[in-house]
């Protein structure tokens, strides 16, 4: 057998799968032995002896394909969204069952939108009000994006951390929406438009003046090198990783 890793992706016709099954195939260290789609068995997985399994199918999916994943011990790399605290506990109970076995769920491959989360962290607790605007194409399952429900809990557990007081907000009637979703407190507010990709602004406001971090992804391709990366590195980082920026260093 070839020392490359042997890697599946899962939703290999979709938006992002497509692109994904055409990064491992160019990658040197890789071998693409399975790409799978709605209709795929996924035997297919432990046929082909598939050691990372990259899932970007759709929500309602990913937690079956995960749970035989790690029931047959296949690493998994996954950029599906639509977590929740729940579902997160569900794959510590079955990674707990198969120790050796690594599960990377990144709300966001970019690099660009993994600094975004991270510069708007930093700046959380210097600000009195902060709101989260995400943009994306309208062919897009969730809202709000994985990326800005992160986002936005990363933004509230800085606030807390800091003691920061709730928002100021006066508003006493709206029509249902106008304040955006509730995330821990910050308002995520969703765009669907024909035109966009993936793209998010985080918006902070202190006393006269505000500050805006502001990421596009213009391509699919900008998720491409954080795939490939969590592919590298969750064969060796056994359990439950949250997050890309895990794997880079950061500081
Ligand atoms: N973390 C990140 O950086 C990124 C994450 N995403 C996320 O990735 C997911 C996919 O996005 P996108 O490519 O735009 O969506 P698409 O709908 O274009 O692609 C999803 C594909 O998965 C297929 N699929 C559904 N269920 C299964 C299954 N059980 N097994 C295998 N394949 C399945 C779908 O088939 P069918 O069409 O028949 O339903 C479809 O071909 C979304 O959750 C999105 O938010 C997207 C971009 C970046
Ligand atoms: O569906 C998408 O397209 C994307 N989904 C992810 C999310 O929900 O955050 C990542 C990126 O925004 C693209």
């Amino acid at each position: 057998m070839s020392s490359k890793l042997r890697v599946a992706v899962l939703g290999a016709h979709g938006r992002i799968g497509s692109e994904a099954v055409r990064a491992v195939e160019a990658a040197e260290d890789m071998e693409l032995v399975a790409a799978l789609d709605r209709d795929s068995a996924l035997d297919e997985l432990t046929a082909s002896g598939t050691q990372v399994a990259v899932d970007l199918t759709h929500p309602d999916s990913v937690m079956g394909n995960l749970a035989f994943c790690l029931a047959h011990g296949i690493h998994g790399v996954v950029g599906t969204t639509g977590w929740t605290e729940e579902r997160l506990a569900t794959l510590r109970e079955q990674l707990a069952a198969s120790p050796a076995t690594g599960l990377l769920i990144a709300p966001n491959f970019s690099l660009g939108a993994v600094l975004t989360m991270r510069f708007a962290q930093q700046a959380a607790r210097f600000f009195e009000s902060a709101e989260v605007i995400e943009l994306h194409h309208p062919n897009k399952a969730d809202a709000p994006s994985g990326t800005a429900a992160r986002t936005a809990h990363l933004i509230a557990e800085a606030r807390a951390a800091a003691g920061s007081p709730a928002q100021p907000d006066a508003t006493s009637t709206a029509l249902d929406g106008a304040r955006g979703a509730d995330v821990d407190g910050i308002p995520v507010h969703s765009v669907r438009l024909r035109g966009l990709l993936a793209h998010q602004e985080v918006l902070f406001g202190g006393v006269g003046e505000t500050l805006t971090i502001r990421h596009d992804s213009l391509h699919h391709s900008s998720f491409m090198p954080g795939i490939l990366l969590g592919v590298r590195r969750v064969v060796t980082t056994p359990g439950l990783t949250v997050g890309l920026e895990n794997f880079l260093d950061l500081g």
